[in-house]
């Protein structure tokens, strides 16, 4: 089944196969070269698609002219102008001398060619007129494969002023072939290929349109991950600076407008460079995302917690008093003491010193944080593995 609908939609395969497996068959192959290599397989499996469309239409004119309507040489001029036609085309891909054209599929003189043999068709065998003017319907069907409106807007002109001529031309002449047997079954066969191609051209944008739904929905899930990424810390999957900043931004917003209380804490592991220097640099990233994990469960659901620097926690206490965040941050810091840090590999235990802040209204974002690193490094200073309490905002 799918080798058929492969056939049916010839386009279309290509640009699957060139999107996804061929892409990944070649690895970094060159994207320029891909693109054309992709673009000359679509044109030329096109080419194919028109080809049988026009071996479908000789067909039936050969039947008219079995049955007696049309002359033999109708058929077979058509035939070798339809071949020759096909025959330049594939040869101008095979030489790559259209990649040099401004359109390499040649879409508007294949268009042009192709109505300018239907309308040779209804002025020399007006009697079987509906077939050229329904393959002029087809031809014009066949314009969604324009690669721009121009090229559309052309090609329906040509077609349409063509077609309204050769009626104005061939006048009562022009006829459907339906007064003998063999001509309602050449004019069934007509009406059959017209529907079977505006049903190939409907499924084809049906389905092309599926892939673009496809190819949007992964479109938007890449980006949702590149915004995902762009926000989170890749050692610890906590919030990176930005977003925290971000974050404390808005608190400090809504405590301005709501007047709840606001506190911070930063929370720094203490010697953390020896522990990077004995046990190395993995398992200090290891020690970094078990000291996230422990500080994510000591904090309310409603604070966030995020990595500001290296060593560095930033906690957003929301409607939370300096004396809770204190309590709170003190807990922290003894449970962390405690912790069984041999279960990631490393030996003793580890401490961390925090500095807490209270956000004084009309206080920027700068001097909250300035006032906590301050708090911070006092406890630094006084020994580390304590909760210092950041001096008043001026
Ligand atoms: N493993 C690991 N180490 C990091 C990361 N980011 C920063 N560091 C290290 O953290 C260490 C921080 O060292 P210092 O600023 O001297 O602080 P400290 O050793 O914790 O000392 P005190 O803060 O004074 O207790 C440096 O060695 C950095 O290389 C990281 O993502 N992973």
């Amino acid at each position: 089944m799918k080798r058929v609908l492969d056939w049916l939609y010839p386009a279309l395969t290509i640009v699957d196969a060139g999107d996804g497996s061929r892409a990944s068959r070649r690895g970094s192959g060159d994207a320029a070269s891909d693109k054309t290599a992709r673009l000359l397989a679509n044109a030329r499996q096109t080419t194919v698609g028109i080809a049988a469309s026009y071996v479908y239409d000789c067909a039936i004119l050969f039947g008219f002219s079995a049955a007696g309507f049309i002359d033999i040489e109708v058929p077979l001029v058509v035939s070798v102008l339809m071949a020759a036609i096909i025959g330049l085309v594939s040869l101008a891909h095979l030489t790559r001398w259209s990649l040099t054209r401004r359109d390499p599929t040649l879409f508007l003189p294949h268009q042009i060619f192709a109505a300018l043999v239907c309308l040779g068709v209804v002025v020399a065998a007006p009697q079987i007129g509906f077939q050229p003017l329904s393959t002029l319907f087809v031809t014009s069907v066949f314009g969604f494969l324009a690669p721009n409106t121009r090229s559309l807007i052309a090609s329906w002109c040509v077609i349409a002023i063509g077609a309204a001529a050769a009626v104005f031309y061939t006048g009562a002449r022009l006829a459907i072939p339906t007064d003998t047997f063999e001509g309602r079954v050449l004019t069934c066969a007509i009406v059959v290929g017209l529907l079977a191609r505006c049903m190939w051209v409907v499924l084809f944008v049906h389905r092309l349109r599926r892939r673009l739904a496809a190819k949007n929905e992964s479109l938007r899930e890449a980006m949702a991950r590149i915004e995902a990424l762009a926000l989170t810390d890749d050692v610890t999957g906590l919030a990176n600076r930005r977003a925290i900043t971000e974050l404390l931004s808005s608190h400090i917003g809504l405590s301005q407008r709501t007047g709840l209380p606001l506190s911070i804490a930063l929370v720094d592991v203490d010697h953390f460079k020896r522990i990077n220097d004995i046990h190395g640099h993995l398992t200090g990233d290891r020690a970094l995302k078990f000291l996230s994990e422990q500080a994510v469960a000591a904090i309310r659901v409603q604070d966030r917690i995020g990595r500001f620097g290296g060593e560095e926690f930033l906690i957003v206490l929301s409607a939370t008093t300096l004396d809770d965040a204190v309590h709170v941050m003190e807990r922290l810091r003894s449970h962390i003491a405690s912790c069984d840090w041999a279960s990631i590999g490393l030996e003793g235990r580890v401490t961390v010193t925090v500095g807490v802040a209270h956000f004084a209204s009309r206080e920027s974002i700068e001097m909250l944080l300035r006032r906590a690193d301050l708090a911070l490094y006092r406890g630094k200073d006084a020994g580390r593995n304590c909760v210092m309490l950041a001096p008043p905002a001026a």
